[in-house]
């Protein structure tokens, strides 16, 4: 059962909340070995560390368009459907946050503007290990095509036959994926990083992961990838008074135990009869579910924290900065007005967590670890980069011909002076 603690002083919360996974430097050395290999046996690597991790033999690290073309069979006209409303869904809502080109004209003559260019290479990853997250194709494909990405690599663990799972090769045609690798984990991670024979090195990492995916995708940032976010075993914090249906909110804590072991839900509440009907639902929920086992254990990291008021309580959980922060009370306001630190806000009794994970349209790969304090999910701008434009007239070199040349001489750079002066002076 989850560990119920009633109002820890705020020098405790650090330890109490702190995640069950491990920490870079305990994966480290392993990234390392593997990212060597990688290096100098490419797919011959890749296929190593698929058989130690992923237990089986991969001929082709590429999967083939009869393999797609199969898939496609194999899934129901009822979920295809479901996939496409999500995607429909997912699409309006990252389609809606391009931005237009806004000129300023910071002095007379002087125009400045920024613009939006897509990463050209881009990487995603979908996690398999445990259950094939074919949602997380959506949120990753799905923004990377709206941004324009030309060269995009999908890569995923395979099955204990070599297989990938059908939904995952379903959603990525769907989403006009073409490039979809057998590889997950570190390994995974490392092809993308450098690129092997099968795998194409790319700029930019995104998705989530296990602990070692994780790991993985921070190091590689050492080799002029960059990253999405560290985005790793989900988490899920919940704010709950009086006014929550304790069924809804033991299901919502229970969507998230069912991840991994290494998943951390917290339920905060100022409602002791809250949390006692909470405690009830969850022994009871958690019976039935299939993957008890794993919900078991994430239960077991995870903590029921009672306190005395919601000023205590935001403190609290913007210490914590949650993957997912669920409120449910009846000052709801209070919480969406001063949250700090979250990577998706789910507000009131009829919107659960699993709603954002697969359809309501907002993005699911999002910072865990506290990394929320200073992270964003995926969104459509992590697919491009702003590039910043600017055009100066005559009028313009009027304007600012003078600062710039003081403020050149002040840095002792007189070349930095001379290409303005010589402007000036053209203009005499
Ligand atoms: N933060 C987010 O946005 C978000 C979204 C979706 C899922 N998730 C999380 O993603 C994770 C998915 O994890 P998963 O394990 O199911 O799939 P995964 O694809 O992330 O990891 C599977 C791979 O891990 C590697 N691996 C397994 N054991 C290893 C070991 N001992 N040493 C080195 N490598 C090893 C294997 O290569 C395997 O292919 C879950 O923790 C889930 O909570 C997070
Ligand atoms: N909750 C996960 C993000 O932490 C995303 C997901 C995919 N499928 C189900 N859930
Ligand atoms: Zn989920």
């Amino acid at each position: 059962m989850m560990q119920l603690i009633t109002n820890p002083s705020p020098q405790e919360w650090e330890t109490i909340l702190k995640r069950p996974t491990q920490e870079l430097k305990d994966i480290e050395a392993t990234v390392e070995q593997i990212f060597a290999e990688v290096i100098q046996q490419g797919d011959e690597a890749v296929s190593k560390y698929t058989r130690l991790f992923d237990g089986v033999e991969v001929d082709h690290l590429l999967v083939s368009n009869e393999e797609v073309q199969e898939a496609e069979q194999l899934i129901t006209s009822d979920l295809k459907e479901a996939i496409q409303l999500a995607k429909h869904n997912i699409e309006t809502f990252h389609a809606a946050q391009k931005t237009s080109r806004v000129v300023v004209e910071t002095q007379p003559g002087v125009k400045c503007w920024q613009e939006k260019r897509p990463i050209q290479k881009v990487g995603l990853y979908i996690p398999g290990g445990s259950a094939p997250l074919f949602s997380t194709v959506l949120m990753l494909a799905l923004p990377a095509k709206i941004a324009g990405c030309k060269e995009i690599v999908l890569c995923t663990p395979p099955d204990k036959e070599g297989k990938i799972h059908p939904a995952i090769l379903y959603t990525a045609q769907l989403c006009g994926i073409t490039k979809i690798c057998k590889a997950g984990g570190i390994q995974a991670i490392g092809a993308m990083t450098f690129g092997t024979a099968s795998i194409p090195k790319v700029f930019k990492i995104f998705g989530p992961g296990n602990q070692y995916v994780t790991v993985a995708k921070q190091l590689a940032t050492q080799y002029n990838v960059s990253i999405d976010m560290p985005a790793g075993p989900s988490e899920l914090l919940v704010m709950a008074d009086e006014s929550a249906k304790p069924a809804f909110v033991a299901s919502d804590l229970l969507s998230q135990a069912e991840h991994g072991a290494d998943s951390q839900v917290i339920l905060v509440s100022t409602s002791a009869n809250l949390v006692g009907e909470v405690q009830t639902e969850i022994i009871r929920q958690l019976n039935e579910l299939p993957r008890k086992e794993i919900a078991t254990k994430a239960i077991k990291n995870s903590k029921i924290i009672l306190l005395e008021n919601k000023e205590d309580a935001l403190n609290l959980i913007n210490e914590y900065a949650p993957e997912h922060f669920i409120v449910c009370t009846n000052d709801n306001d209070f919480f969406i007005e001063n949250i700090e630190n979250a990577g998706s806000v789910f507000i009131g009794n009829y919107t659960p967590e699993s709603a954002g994970d697969y359809a309501s349209g907002t993005n699911h790969t999002l910072p865990t670890n506290g990394y929320a304090k200073q992270y964003s999910g995926v969104n459509l701008d992590a697919f491009t980069k702003s590039i910043t434009f600017q055009e100066i007239s005559p009028e313009g070199v009027h304007y600012i011909g003078k600062a710039v040349e003081l403020m050149a001489e002040a840095e002792g750079l007189d070349a930095h002076k001379n290409a303005m002066s010589l402007r000036i002076e053209s203009l005499k």
